[in-house]
């Protein structure tokens, strides 16, 4: 249910109250709330609300929203005679560069090998996307960051883990759900899947699987995205009779699609299109999808900047098994989850707490 979106902007600090009580300061109740969340975790409150699915879900996303709303919340759906109530997913930070300078990586062990240079991967061997099938495979030791994402090398989602962690290994996957199952079963460390687009919208199954799946978002990263259309070596555009690609990629880059007369057919992701027309020497078909997976599957770029907007950005979340805490001193992003069953201006009463409480929304889904 997408039913607004509101501009981001300054929150009032985190007030220290948990569950009506007054915590000695922010940090405890910081630290208080996310000890109750866990414990709500483990005691089922998401599978609960999952299981209300007849109940339409909310999701918020508030800059420097307060942990101690979900109290408020669940108060005033308590007022409103709701049973509805919610998951919190994150307390991540709006700032993913200064969040990452912090992070344990940094000081890990031995350096992580970083994502190998484009030019090399042309003769290298290209890893197999995991399936669910493969996910029985033992998780491998060391301390090197493996973000898992979705995709083939040379997908956006592979740009947006190694923007999110700098020197990781990003571990290609085939769907989503093996992505979610990676992290879930320490096969990797991470995962960073694409959640919305400033031309595209929301990507509604992402929201689904972060409710079907026990993991937290511990930040976000921006990607620009920029399309161009690939094919064979010595294939004219004029030539193409369809493109194939991811069904974001196809929707921003409709007009000059459109302008082509070309058929447009969807499938998993951007690079595995350029892959499929190498695999298949198809030379009536193009795929949108980015330079690096032109460099990578020996494929021409025809057109370049084809989306209908320069201003291309995509949001993508990156996503661990622990949550992490909040810190004070500056505002964090906050999603939470919540459903209410039906009744008169239930939605009205529930946006109102925070509306009353002057939080900025920056999302409401
Ligand atoms: O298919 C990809 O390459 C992805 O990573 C998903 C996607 C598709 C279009 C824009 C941004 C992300």
């Amino acid at each position: 249910m997408a039913i607004a979106l509101c501009p981001a902007g300054t929150a009032r600090a985190i007030q220290p109250y948990v569950g009506g009580f007054k915590c000695a300061n922010q940090l405890e109740a910081a630290v208080c709330i996310s000890s109750a969340l866990i414990l709500e975790r483990r005691q089922g409150a998401l599978a609960n609300s999952f299981k209300r699915r007849e109940c339409s879900t909310l999701v918020v996303r508030g800059r420097g929203l307060l942990y101690p709303t979900i109290t408020v919340l669940r108060r005033a759906a308590g007022c409103v005679g709701q049973k509805g109530v919610l998951a919190v997913q994150d307390g991540s930070s709006p700032h993913v560069e200064e969040e990452r300078a912090e992070q344990a990586w940094d000081n890990a062990g031995s350096p992580n090998a970083p994502i190998v240079p484009t030019s090399d991967l042309v003769s290298l061997q290209i890893p197999k996307p995991l399936s669910i099938t493969d996910l029985a495979l033992p998780p491998r030791h060391g301390s090197d960051v493996r973000v898992a994402y979705q995709g083939v090398p040379g997908a956006y989602s592979e740009a947006a883990a190694a923007k999110a962690y700098p020197r990781c290994e990003a571990v290609p996957c085939d769907q989503f759900e093996a992505a979610f199952q990676a992290v879930e079963l320490w096969l990797v460390d991470r995962a960073v899947l694409p959640i919305e687009n400033s031309l595209g919208g929301s990507i509604h199954r992402n929201y689904d699987l972060l409710l079907r799946h026990r993991l937290h978002i511990v930040g976000e990263v921006q990607l620009g995205v920029h399309h161009c259309l690939l094919g064979l070596p010595g294939v004219k555009k004029e030539e193409l009779l369809r493109v194939v690609s991811h069904p974001q990629a196809l929707a921003q880059c409709e007009h000059t699609l459109v302008k082509l007369g070309v058929a447009r057919e969807a499938v998993d992701d951007t690079a595995g299109a350029a892959q499929f027309i190498a695999a298949h020497q198809l030379r009536d078909t193009g795929a949108v999808a980015s330079a690096r997976a032109a460099e990578i599957y020996g494929l021409e770029i025809l057109m370049d900047g084809i989306q209908d907007d320069l201003d291309n950005v995509t949001r993508f979340l990156m996503l661990a098994r622990e949550p992490i805490i909040p810190r004070i001193d500056r505002p964090f992003k906050t999603s939470i989850v919540f459903t209410l069953e039906e009744g008169p201006g239930v939605l009205f009463k529930a946006l109102a707490v925070f509306a009353l409480r002057s939080i900025n929304l920056t999302k409401i889904f």
